[in-house]
């Protein structure tokens, strides 16, 4: 087996082999002051000053970080599991709280860059919440390795912002390839915001 091939999650596809991170001290402050930018940067009226003074800052930023660009897998983003969001800029910043054959169940806020409109969570948000929190369910049910083919979300309540949510998503059936996943997203005291359903598909040999 090559190095390449040992760095795939199965020798058939190629998907890399998820490996958790053990980021460097100051990455996990580094991802939350990325957040807090993405928080300014949808929120601030400043004079055009302001921006070009921070447009100069980005810029040193984006020539400081470029030259450390890795392939996916490399980097410590999305697999620094005791990080919120592993990490990874793209995920909200919540925490897993149990992973388990039962079911999967992770905590967090939604924040001003999450807004959508009217005070409260984009629609698009909730979606990405509840695929990852499908694979998740894939993987600790011990399902084969599987993509989304179709998510579904009920919209029950508007999703506010910077209020604990929680949502927990388990196997509801099983037929062959296919794994029938629900979830729900609630607020602390039990309030239902969403619920979805989902179909995880079994990867065939070269299937992406
Ligand atoms: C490694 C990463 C793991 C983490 C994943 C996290 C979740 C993700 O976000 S994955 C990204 C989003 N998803 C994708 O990009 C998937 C893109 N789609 C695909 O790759 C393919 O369509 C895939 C793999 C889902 C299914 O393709 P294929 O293997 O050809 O399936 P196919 O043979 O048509 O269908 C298998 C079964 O599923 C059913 N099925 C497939 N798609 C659907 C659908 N949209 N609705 C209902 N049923 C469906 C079929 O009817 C069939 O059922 P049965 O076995 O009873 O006849």
């Amino acid at each position: 087996m090559t190095e390449a091939d040992s760095e795939k999650v199965d020798l058939r596809s190629e998907i890399p082999r998820f490996k958790p991170a053990t980021p460097p001290a100051a990455f996990g402050e580094f991802v939350e002051n990325m957040r807090r930018l993405q928080d300014l940067a949808v929120s601030i009226d400043a004079p055009d000053e302001v921006y070009a003074a921070a447009q100069e800052k980005t810029a040193e930023l984006i020539e400081l970080l470029a030259p450390f660009e890795a392939r996916e897998g490399k980097g410590p983003a999305n697999r620094s599991m005791q990080l919120p969001g592993r990490g990874s800029l793209l995920m909200p910043p919540w925490k897993v709280e149990k992973f388990d054959e039962e079911s999967v169940v992770a905590t967090g806020v939604l924040r001003r860059y999450h807004l959508g409109g009217g005070g409260v969570a984009h629609g698009g948000v909730l979606p990405l919440i509840f695929d990852d929190n499908f694979g998740m369910v894939v993987y600790a049910a011990k399902r084969p390795i599987s993509r989304t083919a179709y998510l579904h979300v009920n919209y029950r309540k508007v999703t506010p912002l910077n209020v604990p949510l929680a949502i927990e998503g388990k196997v509801d059936r099983v037929d062959g390839r296919k794994t029938f996943i629900t979830a729900r997203l609630t607020e602390e005291d039990g309030t239902l915001l969403a619920d979805g359903e989902g179909l995880m598909v079994q990867l065939l040999p070269g299937q992406p």
